[in-house]
């Protein structure tokens, strides 16, 4: 994870190849079916995410946060603009396994056992079984999991559950993480162990992130930079940088730090900044 106090890809995209994600003039246009409706869910949106920055997109309810990350995953095409991962197009980072997904829901499959889910991608891209098993096992301790391989998801609690799918998403080493509010289901002191956890991951792992919250707090807590969107046409309200330390710095103390109520703060601000009529409706303060 790179030190918050600088602000590595701030400004304007350059769709540089050292860039984890450059996304530049990028709008989404939904049509209705007989072409007569239409919803502006993204509006000029640029943004780039350096290697090992963890970034959060926060904003109010239908501002176009999952919409974005979807872009970036290739699993919808923006109507105008450009976005590049590490260079490449969406579609081909996407076919060359650039970056893990995880979501709200775990998204496990109940009849595989906790380490055959996790090394369900490596199977599918054809590693063989040995190889498999070894990676299976280091994932395993990586995620805090490492008796409950031979379980099943139905024997695991909501937040192991979600420690497993970020195992899987962190599989075959991306280096980018797409989490559309992988914690938004869990209770509040399970979801503060797992913020614990991603921060010590990403620190391990290096690996970027693009974290899609309702919760400002978990956003500062987690990132290198908070990304404030505005509701529809969603646009880039502001970019906060949270000069908060290193993953190594970001433990329980953090929490009731000045400069963590601050930064709070400063997102709440921005968020307010946005236009009135709409306000910050679907974000948590909490
Ligand atoms: N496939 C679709 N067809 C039509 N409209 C869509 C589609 N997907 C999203 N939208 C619209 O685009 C806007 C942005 O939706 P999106 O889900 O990205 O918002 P969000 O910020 O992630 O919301 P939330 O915080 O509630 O999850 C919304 O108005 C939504 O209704």
């Amino acid at each position: 994870m790179t030190d918050q106090t600088t602000t590595p890809g701030a400004g304007a995209a350059s769709g540089a190849a050292s860039d984890a994600v450059s996304i530049t003039g990028v709008s989404r246009v939904f049509t209705g079916r007989r072409g007569e409706s239409t919803v502006t869910a993204l509006d000029g949106i640029d943004l780039t995410v350096s290697p090992g920055e963890f970034v959060s997109l926060i904003g109010p309810s239908g501002c176009g946060k999952s919409t974005l990350l979807r872009l970036i995953a290739d699993l919808d095409q923006p109507t105008a603009g450009e976005i590049r991962i590490f260079g490449k197009t969406a579609k081909k980072a996407r076919l060359d396994q650039e970056y893990g997904i995880a979501f709200q829901q775990a998204g496990l499959l109940p009849w595989r056992s906790v380490a055959a889910n996790i090394e369900l991608p490596l199977q599918l891209h054809g590693m063989a079984a040995a190889g498999r098993k070894a990676r299976t096992a280091e994932l395993l301790e990586l995620v805090g999991l490492g008796d409950f391989g031979s379980k099943y998801p139905d024997q695991l609690s909501g937040g192991m559950q979600q420690r497993v799918a970020i195992a899987r998403a962190l599989a075959e080493s991306p280096n980018l993480l797409l989490m559309d509010e992988p914690f938004g289901a869990l209770d509040e002191m399970t979801r503060e162990r797992m913020q614990n956890e991603l921060v010590r991951i990403c620190g391990e792992t290096q690996a970027a992130v693009v974290f899609v919250t309702h919760s400002i707090p978990e956003a500062v807590f987690l990132s290198n930079r908070v990304v404030v969107m505005s509701p529809r046409p969603g646009r880039i309200q502001g970019i906060l940088p949270v000069a908060l330390g290193s993953s190594g710095q970001r433990g329980e103390g953090l929490r009731e730090a000045d400069g963590f109520f601050d930064a709070v703060s400063e997102v709440r601000e921005l968020l307010h900044g946005a236009p009135a009529e709409a306000g910050a409706r679907g974000v948590e303060n909490r």
